[in-house]
């Protein structure tokens, strides 16, 4: 069965029903309870969204010096306090939506973005985000611009490592660390900064289903908080969908489908069931 989707939708009603029994991926039972990805949490019972992205253009220049057009009138929304998984094929524009969430990384030639304050980008590659000696200096890194006292720095090292389940690895050389602890290292800096939003790329990409897993259970725990946090994660691997509030689906420069995971599962088996 074709589906056109040209614009963020839910797939439902007889469309849905049809092609249930078609389906291979069925989402493994949860270990938690997602939250609703159309939740409203503000005081005023209006939505609250700590990332907005409204009709987002990005350009790049390419190897040859065309302007190359990446996101074309992308549009996203994710609720405050949920971790949302952003999926589609190589190349439609996921990991430069992230960047262009950070703006310095990738600016938008038009449309809006708007992301909660602070934010950090947490990176494919541990090692390219991890740099200092042990687990307790990498996270104290971020923290030097601020005016901290050693006790504070020392506070905020450790409640930032154990939000991960790494505050026993402190004095730990970071060489001795598996890629998920690098990772959760990283995830921890970013706390440490209190930031609000975590904006995530592929965190499991050279991770064995442990460390996979251990990374998994960590961002969830620290979007739980307290405090809250928002996460965007771009991931091509669908059983991580099992620990997600939520889904977005891209294709060629856009989100196409956006909402439950169960919808966004639907969406991927549809396409599957296509070729
Ligand atoms: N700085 C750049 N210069 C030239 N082309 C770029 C640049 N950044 C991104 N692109 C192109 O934009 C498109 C989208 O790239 P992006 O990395 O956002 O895709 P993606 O969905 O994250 O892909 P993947 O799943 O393979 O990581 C690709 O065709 C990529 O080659």
């Amino acid at each position: 069965m074709a589906l056109a989707v040209t614009a963020p939708v839910s797939i439902g009603g007889a469309d849905r029903a049809a092609c249930l029994a078609s389906l291979t991926l069925r989402s493994r039972s949860r270990r938690f309870k997602p939250r609703s990805p159309a939740c409203t949490s503000s005081v005023d019972g209006r939505a609250s969204f700590d990332i907005e992205a409204k009709n987002l253009f990005v350009e790049v220049r390419g190897d040859t010096g065309l302007v190359v057009p990446v996101l074309k009138n992308c549009s996203i929304r994710i609720p405050q306090g949920q971790l949302w998984m952003l999926l589609g094929p190589n190349g439609c524009g996921k990991s430069t939506l992230l960047k262009a969430s950070l703006y310095g990384l990738m600016r938008p030639s038009r449309g809006q973005m708007r992301v909660a304050q602070p934010k950090s980008f947490v990176f494919q590659n541990p090692d390219h985000q991890v740099v200092m000696p042990t687990a307790e200096a990498d996270v104290a890194f971020g923290l030097g611009r601020l005016q901290l006292t050693q006790e504070e720095v020392r506070d905020r090292v450790w409640r930032s490592l154990k939000a991960v389940g790494m505050e026993n690895y402190l004095q730990r050389p970071i060489q001795t660390l598996s890629g998920g602890q690098k990772q959760r290292v990283a995830i921890a800096g970013a706390l440490a900064e209190t930031s609000r939003v975590l904006l995530l790329d592929e965190l499991t990409t050279f991770l064995d289903e442990t460390d996979q897993v251990g990374v998994l259970e960590a961002v969830r725990r620290v979007v739980a908080g307290p405090p809250s946090v928002t996460s965007l994660w771009v991931t091509h691997r669908l059983e991580e969908l099992n620990y997600a509030d939520g889904a977005a689906y891209m294709e060629n420069g856009r989100v196409v489908l956006s909402g439950s995971v169960a919808d966004v599962m639907d969406y991927i088996n549809l396409k599957k069931a296509e070729l």
